[in-house]
């Protein structure tokens, strides 16, 4: 059997840090580790969402339109244990999920590398990268995935994207 590639040695070490409600996000997460062993932080809500689509857009749009931030359940997440950090989030109305956008705030992340993704159900990058840009302005950001859905373990969008971030 084929021994692993060996990452560069400023990228060995990689957490995705995701957010997901019906689990497309956390497909994502799980490809990133099947290819590269990284570990993965789920971030949630204190309060979480109802589970039918119809109630979780309205009150997700209330919510924006109201500047609420829902509380999210501390992750163990420490910045020195890693090198590079991926962050990936549903499309929720154009836009990066709040609960990710709330914990990005909460950390330090400078002096990693971070890569960006999202997840949509049709609508493409949107806003989620502009977002990220603007949480993450002077970090050192890698590039920027888009998926439609979920993705199988093997995805060669995903392999390709780590890859070209030095990840693989
Ligand atoms: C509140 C809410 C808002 C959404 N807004 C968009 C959108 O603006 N554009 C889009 O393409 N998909 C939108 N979707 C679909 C999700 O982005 C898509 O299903 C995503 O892969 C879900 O990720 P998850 O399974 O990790 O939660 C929305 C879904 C929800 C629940």
């Amino acid at each position: 059997a084929e021994s692993p590639k060996q990452a560069p040695a400023d990228n060995r070490r990689i957490a995705v840090v995701y957010f997901t409600k019906t689990g497309n996000t956390k497909s994502l997460a799980e490809a990133v580790r099947h290819m590269t062993g990284a570990a993965l932080f789920r971030v949630e809500t204190v309060e979480p969402y109802p589970e039918s689509y119809g109630s979780a857009t309205e009150i997700v749009k209330d919510e924006l339109q109201r500047g609420v931030i829902r509380p999210i359940r501390p992750l163990a997440f420490n910045p020195d244990d890693y090198d590079v950090v991926v962050l990936a989030t549903p499309t929720w109305w154009h836009h990066a999920a709040m609960p990710l956008q709330t914990w990005i705030r909460s950390v330090d992340l400078s002096a990693k590398k971070i890569l960006t993704a999202n997840t949509h159900g049709g609508g493409g990058l949107m806003h989620t990268r502009e977002d990220f840009e603007a949480l993450l302005a002077g970090r050192r950001l890698g590039t920027h995935l888009t998926v439609y859905g979920a993705v199988r373990p093997q995805d060669a969008k995903v392999r390709s994207w780590l890859e070209e971030n030095g990840c693989l």
